[in-house]
């Protein structure tokens, strides 16, 4: 068995040497040959199929946050590897929604052990870009731009962005269509969820499962102060949004319009302004390591 490991060395500011270490003498123990490949933000993705054409690995383990297991899955789409999550980034939203043990020499061996994998689906947007875990176009991305805009990290900062979108926040009007029929919404955010919470463990719905075939689509309405603190410092429970009483469309394609130009994030990156949008769903885009503690495989 060969195991190629994707190092993001920037993810959740954490030194991931101390795990690459242990896991090397763990390896080296049982006779596992691994590789080690990082991350520079140039040039990745081509350096990253490239070397998994020369390296050929049996498995691949993302050592990283959501972005990370984004850009690899990416990097693996079209090839039958099996793919793994070992979780050292900020938030680790995926990795909790999968079910991957929060230690990560546990995850590591859960990627070694298990013989179970699940066709994992990604979004596409517009042709070209893809996210993994939830998108949004509204409040959220604004945040998102100021944070990642901004050389402070942490909550601090997090609330500095938060707040100042408490004072702006525009009403985004939009129409979605799926199948040919049209609905108008109105509202402050917009989420496209290939998954149920952010990685903070905010809830956006109940029912996203990324091993569906499908993609929900979370129309938020607007909401007064006090419900947006809520949602800012992700201090509420599962039952919030459903009294929010926000339109949930469970879907493969949509088109959506907004009538003014609407900034998206996917994935926590910041993708740009956009007044319409193509969403569609890659079923089991990439072949995910799991195990039988993941509920949401097999409960389609
Ligand atoms: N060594 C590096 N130096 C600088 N930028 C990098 C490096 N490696 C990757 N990047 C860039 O970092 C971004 C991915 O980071 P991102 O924050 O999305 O990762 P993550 O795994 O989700 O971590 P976090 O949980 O901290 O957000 C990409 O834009 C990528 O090009």
């Amino acid at each position: 068995m060969k195991i190629l490991f994707v190092v993001n060395p920037i993810s959740g500011d954490i030194d991931k040497e101390p795990f690459l270490s242990e896991a090397k003498t763990y390896l080296e123990t049982y006779g596992i040959g691994y590789h080690v490949f990082y991350t520079t933000g140039v040039n990745d993705l081509e350096n990253l199929k490239e070397s998994i054409k020369q390296y050929q690995p049996d498995r691949v383990a993302s050592v990283g946050g959501d972005g990370t297991t984004l850009f690899t899955s990416t990097a693996l789409m079209g090839t039958d590897i099996p793919m793994g999550i070992i979780p050292l980034g900020s938030a680790n939203g995926m990795a909790v929604e999968l079910f991957v043990d929060s230690d990560p020499m546990e995850a590591l061996k859960e990627i070694l052990l298990s013989n179970i994998t699940a066709g994992l689906d990604l979004i596409q947007v517009n042709d070209e870009h893809y996210c993994l875990h939830i998108g949004d176009i509204g409040v959220n991305a604004q945040i998102v731009k100021g944070y990642s805009s901004d050389s402070k990290r942490g909550m601090t900062t997090y609330i500095k962005y938060f707040l100042e979108q408490l004072r702006v926040t525009n009403i985004i009007d939009y129409t979605i269509e799926i199948d040919g029929d049209e609905y108008n919404e109105s509202g402050i955010m917009l989420a496209i969820c290939n998954a149920r919470k952010f990685g903070t463990g905010v809830p956006l719905n109940s029912i996203s499962n990324p091993f569906d075939g499908k993609f929900e689509l979370v129309a938020i309405p607007e909401m007064d102060f006090e419900d947006l603190i809520l949602v800012g410092l992700s201090k509420f429970d599962e039952s919030f949004l459903e009294e929010a009483d926000g339109n949930v469309y469970s879907t493969n394609k949509a088109i959506i319009r907004f009538e003014k130009p609407q900034l998206l994030q996917l994935d926590g990156e910041i993708i740009g302004d956009v007044t319409e949008i193509k969403v569609e769903i890659i079923e089991s885009a990439v072949r995910y390591i799991t195990t039988r503690k993941n509920t949401l495989v097999g409960s389609r």
